[in-house]
C-alpha cells in the first residue's frame, strides 16, 4: 500500500476520534496518579513475600476475636475485615506478620471517581462506554498505521530505531515519541478494548462453581488453622482473598482465592474440598485491568501517564503538520492551457511549496502567464513552452506523495516535444540519496523534452541556493529573501583551537581547528554551516574530524563572507554554528578499498577520514594541488598516516608546477586499478571543486566504458561513487 493511503488512514482515524481520545488522555493522565497515590501509602510490609498464609491467619486469630475476610490488593497491601475485643468492626490494612492494624481502607476520592466515570463512559453509561471502547480500538489502529508510516519513512524493520533527522520540531518529536510510546499505547488500547468487551459480556465471564458432596465432609480429625497443609504451603503473595466460614457448621468452609485458582477448604480438618483452576480469560481480565490502570506499579503508572501526555502531543503535532501541508495551497490565476510556463511541484511536507509559490508569483509579476500544480496532476498544457519542476525527495530517494505517479503520467501524456524544462531538487545532505527523485525526474524528462538547465540541488531549504538557481534561469525574477528565509537553529558552540596564517600558504588557504562540546555528534564528511551575518546567509564547509576536533580547510577570498568570518577569529574565541549530518559522504562502513579524490581545500574531510581509518581499510588518495608548496599545510598529517598505514598510498598532481597535471590524469593513468576497485565493491569519494568533479566523473565514465564495466550511474546508485563538491 502506498504511503499516502496509510497517511490518510492515520489522519482519518485521528480526525474521527480525536475529541474522545483527547478526553481519554487528559483523564488518563489524572487517573495514573491514583495508583501512585495509593502505592506511596505506608501499608507495605517488608516481610510480605516471605510470610505464609498460615502465619498471617495465626496472628489474626491471636489478635482479633473474629476475622471475616482477608484480601491482598494490587499494591500488595493486606486488607482485613475484623472485629476487635471491644466489639468494634474494622476494615483496613494490617501487618501480615504481626497482625497490627495499620489504617483504614483507602476509599477512592470523589475526584478520582468522577474522573474514572468520565474516562470510562463520559457520564453516558452504556452508550458512553461503547464509544470509549470504540475509540480505544481506533487509537490502536492509529498506532498501527503510525507504525507503518514510521517503517516506510525509516526504510524497513531493521531501521525502525535508527536515527531520525531533526528537520522540523513537530515532525521529529512526533516520530521519536511515537516510537518510544508505541508499546505502552498498544497495551493501553488493547486492554481498553478488552475491558470494554468484558463489560458488554462479549467475552466469556468466568464464575467458579464448586460441587461438594457435603455428605462426605467430616469435622475430624480437627486441626489448628496454622497446621493446615495448604495454608502452610501458600505464601501470602499468592493469595488474592480468603473468606472465612460463616458459622461452625461443617458445611461452612474457607473460600481461598489464589492468583491461579479457587480452593474450598474444610474449616476443621484443612482438607481441600474442591479446587478450580482459573481459565486464561480470568488471567487476561486481571492483567488487562492492572495494565490499563497501572494498579500495583508506580513505574507502570508513570509510563501510562507519559504515554497519555505523548498522545496529547501527537494530537497537537499531527494536526499542526497536516495544517502546514495544506496551508501553502497552489492557486492559479490563469487556465492551464493558456500558460507559457508551468510549475510542477513535488512535496511531502509542504516546505517546497513556498519556493514554488514564490517562483509563481515572481513570474506573474514579470508579466508571464504561468500555471502551478502538483506533479501528480501532470497533464497536457497546450501553450506551454517551459516546464519548471521543483521537487523534494522522500523515503529512500523516492518521490514525495504528490509526485509518485508523475513518472508514469509522463510516459502516457502527449506533450509538445519542443518544450524545455529545468528541474530543481529539494533535499537534505543528511540522507544518502541526496535529491535522488529530482535526478530521476530529470533523466525521465530528457526522453521527452529539451533540458534547459542541469538539475539544480538545494540542501535544507537554502534560500541562497534558490536565489542562485534563479540567476541561472536568466529570467527577470527577484526572490524576496525574507519571505522564504527560515531562521537557522544554531545548535553548536565552537571555540577556535588553532588557525594557520595566510602568509604560511601560497594559495590563500588556511586551516582552522574548532572544538565542540560533543565530539560524538559528528564525523568526517559532515558539514559545518556558519552564518557570518547572523541572517539567512549560510556558508558550508566540509568537516575533517582530526583529534576529536573539527578541522576546516578554507580558501580565503578578499570579500568572502565565510572565509573572512572564520579567518578573523582569535584563538579561544567562540561562535555558534550548525553541524549538518552529511550521511551521503561518510567513510564507508564496509568497503574492501577506498579511493579518495580531492583538489584544493577538498582534502579537509579526507584528513579526518584517514585518521579515523582505524581498521586500516586499503585507502588511496589522489590529490590535486597548484604547487608543491601547497602541500605544506597538510604534509605532516599525511606523512604520519602513510607511516601508520591509515593511508596506503598517495599520488599528487600539480597544476602549476613541473609537468602540469590534474587528478583526472592520475586516475586515467590508473584506469585498470580504478575499474578493479569498482568491480570489487570498492568506494570512490570525491571532494573539491565542481569543475574537478565534472572532469573526474567524465574520466570515470570513460574508464567504465573502456574496461567493459557497468555504467557509472549504476555505481553511483549503489553508493560506490560519492561526491561532496562545491
Ligand atoms: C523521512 C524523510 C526522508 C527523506 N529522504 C530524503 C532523501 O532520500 N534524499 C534527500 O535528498 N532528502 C530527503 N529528505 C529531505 C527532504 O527532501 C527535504 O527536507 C525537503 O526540503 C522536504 O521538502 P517537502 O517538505 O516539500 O517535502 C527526507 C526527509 C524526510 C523527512
Amino acid at each position: 500500500m502506498t504511503i499516502s493511503i496509510w497517511r490518510y488512514s492515520h489522519l482519518a482515524l485521528a480526525l474521527s476520534s480525536f475529541v474522545f481520545i483527547l478526553l481519554a488522555s487528559i483523564t488518563g493522565i489524572v487517573l495514573a496518579f491514583e495508583p501512585i497515590s495509593e502505592q506511596i501509602q505506608p501499608y507495605h510490609s517488608e516481610e510480605f513475600n516471605e510470610v505464609t498464609l498460615a502465619e498471617t491467619l495465626q496472628v489474626l486469630q491471636d489478635t482479633y476475636p473474629e476475622v471475616i475476610t482477608l484480601e491482598v490488593d494490587a499494591n500488595q497491601f493486606v486488607l482485613a475485615s475484623v472485629m476487635t475485643n471491644e466489639g468494634k468492626s474494622l476494615n483496613g490494612y494490617i501487618n501480615p506478620k504481626t497482625g497490627l492494624y495499620l489504617g483504614d481502607k483507602i476509599e477512592s476520592s470523589k475526584f478520582f471517581q468522577w474522573t474514572t466515570n468520565l474516562h470510562r463512559s463520559l457520564f453516558l453509561k452504556g452508550i458512553g462506554r461503547f464509544f470509549v471502547g470504540l475509540c480505544s480500538l481506533l487509537l490502536c489502529l492509529i498506532a498501527v498505521s503510525g507504525t507503518v508510516l514510521i517503517l516506510k519513512r525509516q526504510g524497513g524493520f531493521k531501521k525502525f530505531f535508527s536515527t531520525i533527522v531533526n528537520e522540523n520540531f513537530k515532525q521529529y518529536w512526533h516520530v521519536v515519541l511515537g516510537r518510544l510510546s508505541l508499546i505502552p499505547i498498544i497495551i493501553i488500547t488493547v486492554t481498553g478494548v478488552y475491558l470494554s468487551l468484558l463489560r458488554f459480556n462479549m467475552l466469556p465471564e468466568f464464575k467458579a462453581t464448586h460441587h461438594i458432596n457435603f455428605e462426605t465432609v467430616l469435622a475430624t480429625p480437627k486441626q489448628d488453622i496454622q497446621d493446615f497443609k495448604l495454608f502452610k504451603n501458600t505464601k501470602l503473595s499468592e493469595v488474592k482473598s480468603i473468606e472465612f466460614p460463616f458459622s461452625n457448621d461443617v458445611e461452612d468452609y474457607f473460600t481461598l482465592k489464589l492468583k491461579d485458582r479457587e480452593v474450598i477448604v474444610n474449616q476443621f480438618t484443612g482438607t481441600i474440598l474442591s479446587e478450580i483452576k482459573y481459565p486464561l480469560v480470568k488471567f487476561f481480565s486481571n492483567l488487562s485491568l492492572n495494565l490499563h490502570t497501572g494498579k500495583g506499579s508506580i513505574l507502570w503508572s508513570v509510563i501510562l501517564a507519559i504515554a497519555c501526555v505523548n498522545i496529547l502531543f501527537f494530537i497537537y503535532s499531527g494536526f499542526a503538520m497536516t495544517l502546514k501541508r495544506r496551508q501553502s495551497k497552489l492557486k492559479n490565476k490563469y487556465k492551464k492551457d493558456s500558460c507559457q510556463y508551468v510549475i510542477l511541484v513535488g512535496s511531502e511536507n509542504g516546505s517546497t511549496l513556498p519556493f514554488a509559490n514564490t517562483l509563481y508569483e515572481q513570474l506573474l509579476k514579470a508579466g508571464k502567464r504561468v500555471y502551478i500544480t502538483e506533479l501528480n496532476n501532470y497533464t497536457t498544457f497546450n501553450k506551454v513552452e517551459h516546464l519548471f519542476v521543483l521537487t523534494s525527495t522522500y523515503g529512500e530517494g523516492e518521490a514525495p506523495t504528490n509526485a509518485n505517479r508523475f513518472l508514469e503520467l509522463l510516459k502516457t501524456t502527449e506533450q509538445n516535444p519542443k518544450v524545455s524544462f529545468s528541474v530543481v531538487g529539494f533535499g537534505s545532505f543528511a540522507y544518502p540519496n541526496f535529491c535522488q527523485f529530482a535526478f530521476d525526474v530529470d533523466q525521465a524528462m530528457q526522453h521527452h523534452f529539451q533540458q534547459k538547465l542541469p538539475v539544480f540541488t538545494i540542501n535544507d531549504k537554502s534560500v541562497e541556493a534558490f536565489q542562485e538557481w534563479i540567476k541561472t534561469t536568466q529570467l527577470p525574477l527577484d526572490i524576496p529573501k525574507d519571505k522564504l528565509a527560515l531562521k537557522p537553529k544554531l545548535t553548536n558552540t565552537l571555540s577556535v583551537v588553532s588557525k594557520t596564517q595566510l602568509s604560511d600558504h601560497p594559495d590563500q588557504t588556511f586551516t582552522i581547528t574548532l572544538k565542540t562540546k560533543n565530539a560524538k555528534r559528528f564525523t568526517s564528511g559532515d558539514l559545518l554551516a556558519i552564518y557570518p551575518k547572523n541572517d539567512y546567509r549560510e556558508r558550508l564547509y566540509s568537516i575533517g574530524k582530526v583529534n576529536g576536533h573539527i578541522q576546516l580547510s578554507v580558501k580565503h577570498y578578499e570579500n568572502g563572507l565565510g572565509s573572512n568570518f572564520l579567518y578573523n577569529f582569535q584563538l579561544g574565541q567562540t561562535f555558534k554554528a550548525r553541524i549538518i549530518n552529511n550521511a551521503a559522504f561518510h567513510f564507508p562502513k564496509k568497503a574492501p578499498r577506498v579511493i579518495m579524490i580531492a583538489n584544493g581545500t577538498g582534502i579537509a574531510p579526507f584528513l579526518g577520514m584517514i585518521q579515523q581509518n582505524k581498521k586500516h581499510v586499503e585507502t588511496h588518495l589522489y590529490y590535486g594541488l597548484r604547487q608543491k608548496a601547497s602541500l605544506e599545510l597538510y604534509q605532516d598529517i599525511l606523512k604520519e598516516n602513510l607511516q601508520t598505514k591509515h593511508l596506503s598510498n598517495m599520488q599528487l598532481a600539480f597544476s602549476q608546477e613541473g609537468k602540469k597535471t590534474y587528478v583526472q590524469h592520475l586516475i586515467k593513468h590508473d584506469a585498470k586499478f580504478i575499474a578493479e576497485t569498482l568491480k570489487n565493491k570498492g568506494v570512490i569519494l570525491i571532494c573539491g571543486s565542481l569543475l574537478m568533479q565534472k572532469e573526474v566523473l567524465q574520466t570515470l565514465n570513460d574508464i567504465c566504458k573502456q574496461e567493459g564495466q557497468q555504467s557509472l550511474s549504476t555505481f553511483k546508485n549503489q553508493g560506490q561513487i560519492q561526491t561532496d563538491c562545491y
